[in-house]
């Protein structure tokens, strides 16, 4: 059994290979669990001067934790400036999360934590998913809409139903059956990942005033209600549809343990207004633990030696505390 994280380094121009470093310098003071990074150790040598230890198995990196940062080198063959995104660097991005969902799938790493990675350099290489997180899915073999992305912090959880689409594509993709789908993976994630287990879950409506008893749109009478009345069967309180403009205030955000949103900035905004330094992306849903910091490549910060590490950290010490409660670190 590994004791140690799969990190993908992400975009090598980003500022993933600076965080993972970060992170790495304060693995003693924030008790960090061992992990090693996927990627190409130029992206971490542009910007960082500390001890990196390039390992051919993970089995090596539990060992050489304490003196220096394990890395698997995949060679993006190409010089990496951080700011400058390349295609070259996209498709490096790529097989390191290739490589890291692999270690993790077989066992060889005891979670999965992604680094930011470009949608549009991504998409430019012909990436044909919406994100990292259709694409681990896909390589776990799940469905991507049995998985459920959720963004994560101290005082917040929510999960976003439909996901990177056009904002105007929203209510064509919105069904009863995709929110209970979406509901169900993220009230079994709650139990069998953070050990809650009879979860709180508020569904947000879609219109102002959750559609005002139909005269602002019957989306939720139509759609959502259908979804809630099934998701009760899950042993879960489930309760809505709320207003969204009301339910993310201190005491509403105590009712409940995860607010089921309708579309990304429904549950993202949320989320990044009160956790943007520490907000972790988990997708609840599949056989494997899977996390990322909640935000994205900051390209116009790469290089510069301010990018905050803190929802890496965050990223990691979840994916950490998820494996042992599987059993698996
Ligand atoms: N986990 C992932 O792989 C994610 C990837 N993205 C991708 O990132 C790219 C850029 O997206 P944006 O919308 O610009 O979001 P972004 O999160 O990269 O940047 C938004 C703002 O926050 C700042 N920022 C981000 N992370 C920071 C950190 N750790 N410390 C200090 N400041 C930080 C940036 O400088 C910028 O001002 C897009 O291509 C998007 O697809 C976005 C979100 C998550
Ligand atoms: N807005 C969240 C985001 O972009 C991360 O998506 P993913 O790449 O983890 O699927």
């Amino acid at each position: 059994m590994s004791t140690s994280l799969a990190v993908a380094l992400g975009d090598p121009a980003g500022i993933g290979p600076e965080i993972v470093a970060k992170a790495w310098e304060s693995r003693q003071s924030d008790n960090l669990a061992p992990f090693f990074a996927v990627g190409d150790k130029a992206g971490i040598e542009a910007v960082w001067r500390g001890p990196i230890q390039v390992i051919a198995d993970p089995a090596e990196a539990s060992s050489r934790f304490a003196h220096a940062l394990p890395l698997i080198q995949i060679d993006s063959g190409d010089e990496v400036v951080p700011g400058k995104p390349t295609l070259e660097g996209a498709r490096n991005s790529l097989d390191a999360l290739e490589l890291a969902v692999g270690l993790t799938r077989s066992g060889a790493a005891s979670g999965l934590v992604t680094g930011p990675v470009s949608k549009a350099q991504l998409y430019a290489i012909g990436f044909a998913h919406p994100g990292q997180t259709e694409f681990v899915a896909e390589r776990c073999g799940v469905a991507s809409d049995m998985v459920a992305m959720m963004l994560a912090g101290p005082t917040l959880r929510t999960v976003p139903v439909t996901g990177h689409i056009p904002y105007r594509d929203v209510p064509e993709y919105l069904t009863t059956e995709l929110i209970i789908a979406k509901g169900r993976a993220t009230i079994r994630g709650l139990r069998r990942l953070f050990g809650i287990d009879r979860p709180r879950i508020a569904v947000a409506g879609l219109n102002p005033h959750a559609g005002e008893s139909g005269a602002l749109g019957r989306e939720e009478i139509d759609i959502v209600v259908p979804a809630i009345e099934r998701l009760r069967e899950e042993q879960a309180d489930v309760t809505g549809p709320h207003p969204a403009d009301t339910m993310f205030h201190p005491r509403a955000r105590s009712a409940y343990d995860v607010a089921l949103c309708l579309y990304h900035d429904q549950a993202l905004v949320p989320l990044k207004a009160l956790h943007f330094d520490d907000g972790v992306n988990t997708t609840l849903g599949l056989p494997i633990i899977r996390t990322s910091p909640d935000h994205g490549t900051a390209f116009a910060l790469a290089g510069q030696n301010e990018a905050h590490p803190g929802a890496m950290m965050a990223a990691l010490t979840m994916a950490a505390a998820c494996a042992r409660r599987l059993g698996q670190a």
